[in-house]
């Protein structure tokens, strides 16, 4: 696992405020074994020696990972092409799921992009993970709370969050221009 990289990204995500606070997390799989970020973290403080780890059975080998867990466990046993999860709470790709208004793919970037949605279930429960789980898209728009997108690389997970914001503004600014 390119700790560097995991780190970097971590960074990128909190210096570009797709996350705020101790909000968001992220994971990298590599066979059995799944990287995480501490819980309660401030993802732009992160450094390597903080990274937790899992294994694929859910057992807690290094450190306090993120209590969102078990959503990124289970997307992990269901869907054998996910190979990274970035968990975010980016701010119009959330307020549009407030207001209950899909997000448009208003421009050929993305159109790459399958979106899927989930109702509310409460931050870091069993339930949540279980919806998002079961899903097939890549990105997954959490109602009220924020967004999950996969990727077969950290990379291409982050690829997602960063083009999901941009359809979510452009969405939003076509509510207010082209009502
Ligand atoms: C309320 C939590 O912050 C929730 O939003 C969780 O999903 C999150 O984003 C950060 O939780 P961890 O610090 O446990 O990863
Ligand atoms: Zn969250």
């Amino acid at each position: 696992m390119n700790k560097k990289e995991f780190i970097k990204i971590c960074h990128l995500l909190y210096e570009r405020k797709y996350v705020v606070g101790s909000g968001g997390n992220v994971s990298v799989r590599e066979g059995s074994k799944i990287y995480l970020t501490p819980t309660g973290s401030i993802l732009g403080f992160l450094k390597e020696k903080d990274i937790a780890e899992m294994d694929i059975d859910g057992n807690v080998i290094k450190g306090n990972p993120t209590s969102e867990r078990f959503m990124h466990l289970y997307i992990y046993k269901n869907r054998e092409d996910v190979k990274a999860i970035i968990h975010t709470h980016s701010l119009i790709s959330t307020f549009l799921s407030i207001i209950d208004k899909k997000i448009e793919l208003l421009t050929p970037e993305g159109k790459f992009l399958n979106v899927g949605y989930v109702d509310y279930y409460e931050a870091g429960s069993l339930e949540l993970a279980e919806a998002v789980a079961k899903r097939d898209e890549d990105v997954i728009i959490l109602k009220n709370h924020g967004v999950v997108c996969l990727g077969d690389s950290l990379k291409s997970a982050y690829i997602k969050v960063e083009v999901l914001e941009e359809m979510a503004k452009l969405t939003l600014l076509k509510l207010i221009f082209q009502p």
